[in-house]
């Protein structure tokens, strides 16, 4: 497996410089212009990938393969199809002002699993998930298997700990995770004294508008300091700090999420119109920090069944659901209610 290799991947993607997975050679359209484009590909032929639920947006999804509706689509390029065209396919910000020439024609995928990746990385790139897409033509090559290595919960370590007073709770201790190949750092903060009796845990995902600009679009910087001294009363627990900033499709692509809802579609379908998963958290690195913290069996702060659901699956017994809802304001009424109705949370 080649680590470095997929850094360099990630690396180059964000400078709109090429990269390949096995014999897909790949150039990100965020960050392509027309001449790299050229560069790219001077016949002009290269295919566009995009995600299953920008296909959708795009009505592309009647032309798929009914029994993969979660696979990307390949769009095949035609002469007409520029880059500003593609730029079009790959951003929703314009879906509403411009209507798209056509007709696109998605053609089969030939390398589903390397396309699959392929989006995988763009996700943890930051970066939209949509490519020209070419057969490699002697480029250095990565695996899925390197990109999944990103965020392979197993390979994450105890690496710093040290004593962090905090506002209601001045007795706690800070411990930071990470792996080699892992952009963020995460943390947990633990809080009290253990008492033997299972640890009220938090399960905290990264929001900088929230947690940092007290923005009130959503609940989570009320979450996070309810959190805390909610635990403190419990008598001991652990907040989990999660670098898994919107739902982990990270900040920029939150904020194109963002610029959505301006438009008025809710918090769901501003993801899958970017191309997204509504929630592309990975919860077993949470299982693994409170194995590494010697934790198996917790009390779950969280109105998300589905947390509880990925803590069992990745071995760790949640013996109770507390629940954990803070009172709605204006601007985050509905983000909630849409919590409430589309995303299972129990409110
Ligand atoms: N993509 C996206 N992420 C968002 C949005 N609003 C908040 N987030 C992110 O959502 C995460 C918080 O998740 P929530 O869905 O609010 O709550 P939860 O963690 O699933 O459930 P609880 O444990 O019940 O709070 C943070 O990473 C936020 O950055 C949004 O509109 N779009
Ligand atoms: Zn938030």
């Amino acid at each position: 497996m080649s680590a470095h290799a997929a850094a360099r991947a990630v690396d180059a993607l964000r400078r709109g410089w090429p990269i390949a997975i096995g014999d897909l050679a790949l150039l990100a359209v965020e960050t392509a212009d027309a001449r790299r484009l050229a560069a790219f590909d001077e016949a002009g032929q290269a295919d566009l990938l995009l995600s299953a639920g920008r296909a959708a947006t795009l009505k592309l999804a009647n032309q798929r393969d009914a029994a993969t509706p979660d696979a990307p689509v390949l769009v095949q390029r035609a002469p007409w199809l520029d880059f500003d065209t593609a730029t079009a396919l790959a951003d929703p910000q314009f879906d509403l002002a411009t209507p798209l020439k056509g007709p696109f024609r998605a053609i089969p995928l030939v390398e589903p699993a390397l396309s699959a990746a392929a989006l995988r990385l763009a996700r943890v790139a930051g970066l939209l998930p949509a490519f020209f897409v070419r057969p490699a033509a002697g480029e250095e090559t990565i695996t899925p298997e390197d990109i999944d290595a990103h965020e392979d919960a197993d390979r994450l370590r105890i690496v710093a700990r040290a004593r962090l007073p905090v506002l209601d709770a001045e007795d706690s201790e800070i411990v930071a995770f990470r792996t080699d190949e892992m952009p963020g750092e995460h943390v947990a903060l633990l809080i009290g004294e253990p008492n033997g009796k299972p640890p009220l845990v938090r399960l905290h995902s990264e929001c900088l508008t929230g947690d940092v600009l007290g923005s009130l679009k959503c609940d989570c910087g009320p979450q996070l300091q309810a959190a805390i001294r909610e635990i403190r009363a419990s008598g001991w627990g652990i907040l989990l700090y999660l670098r898994q900033e919107g739902r982990g499709i990270g900040l920029i692509n939150k904020l194109r999420a963002y610029a959505l809802q301006d438009q008025g579609f809710d918090t769901v379908d501003a993801n899958t119109r970017l191309g997204f998963a509504i929630d592309a958290r990975n919860f077993a690195t949470a299982a693994k920090m409170l194995s590494l913290l010697g934790q198996h069996r917790i009390r779950l702060l969280t109105n998300n069944p589905e947390k509880v659901a990925a803590l069992e699956t990745a071995g760790v017994t949640v013996v109770e659901r507390v629940p954990h809802f803070l009172p709605p304001n204006p601007h985050n009424e509905r983000y909630l209610a849409t919590k409430r109705d589309r995303t299972g949370h129990q409110l």
